[in-house]
């Protein structure tokens, strides 16, 4: 059966052979600012929020299409976020690269290019138009080339968000030594979202300079609540930033303190 990541990924082969022909690197390696997302998150007393642009998706249809992504990120980190991401996909998210390189112009967060990445040439896009951050699927790649792509994104000073959702695409992840781990809730085949994927899974991250991100599926304060106790400093949040209209309010709710750091 064909899933929708089957769909995605073919897409991103036309894609990066489009980029093959016509992408000339502009990145002169002048942005030496370093906004580490790893080190905000595990220097945080309280969990904290990777706030997402995200115009549509193939689960939701359309969910703001028309946001204006600058504004949308300057509200983000008004409110609180720790960082953004922008989903630069066009076919399936209707996002654009032009979206995070505004993005980039207005806010000094951390930002997380949220594209599905197959090929050095993606990152290489995604470091010059202001990313600190790019995401790598396990499902999507063979555990050679998402190594690969690693040590790349790497070398280029990104950190990388390295996506899981089952116990074998966790060994994967602790293999190739990802100190940036995202757990996430929603099953890219079948599109069910269930928390306890990262209640599962995060058991199984023993070493305490991990930092784990739970991704998808936030609403309320309680599902905040229910998810630092698995050792979460993180979670990635788009529909429901998205659809809020108190993202101060939304914001707080899921900002709660993390275990251990309780008064
Ligand atoms: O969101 C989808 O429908 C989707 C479908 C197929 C692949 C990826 C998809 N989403 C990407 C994400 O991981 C989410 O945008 C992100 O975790 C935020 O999720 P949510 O808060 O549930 O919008």
């Amino acid at each position: 059966m064909t899933t929708i990541l089957d769909r995605i990924l073919k897409e991103k082969e036309k894609e990066v052979a489009r980029l093959k022909k016509e992408y000339v690197d502009t990145d002169r390696g002048l942005d030496d600012q370093h906004r580490s997302l790893y080190n905000a998150f595990m220097n945080s007393n309280h969990l904290n929020v990777i706030s997402e642009i995200k115009r549509a998706s193939p689960s939701k249809g359309d969910i703001d299409v028309g946001v204006n992504p600058v504004e949308q990120a300057k509200q983000y980190v008004e409110a609180g976020a720790g960082a953004i991401s922008v989903l630069t996909d066009t076919p399936f998210f209707k996002g654009t690269m032009d979206d995070l390189r505004k993005v980039r112009e207005v806010v000094d967060v951390p930002i997380l290019c949220k594209d599905f990445i197959i090929d050095t040439i993606q990152i290489d896009r995604a470091k010059a138009s202001g990313a600190d951050v790019i995401l790598l699927i396990a499902s999507a790649l063979s555990q050679a080339e998402l190594d690969q792509l690693y040590q790349y994104a790497k070398s280029k000073q990104l950190e990388v968000l390295f996506e899981v959702h089952n116990e074998e695409e966790l060994a994967v992840a602790k293999e190739i030594g990802a100190n940036i781990i995202g757990i996430n809730n929603r099953d890219l085949k079948t599109f069910d979202v269930r928390l306890d994927v990262t209640e599962q899974l995060a058991g199984s991250i023993t070493s305490p300079d991990t930092l784990i991100i739970s991704e998808s599926g936030f609403r309320t304060a309680d599902d905040a609540e229910r998810i630092v106790q698995t050792g979460a400093r993180g979670i990635l949040v788009g529909e429901t930033l998205m659809r809020s209209d108190n993202l101060a309010e939304a914001l707080a709710n899921f900002k709660v303190s993390l275990v251990g750091e309780r008064a």
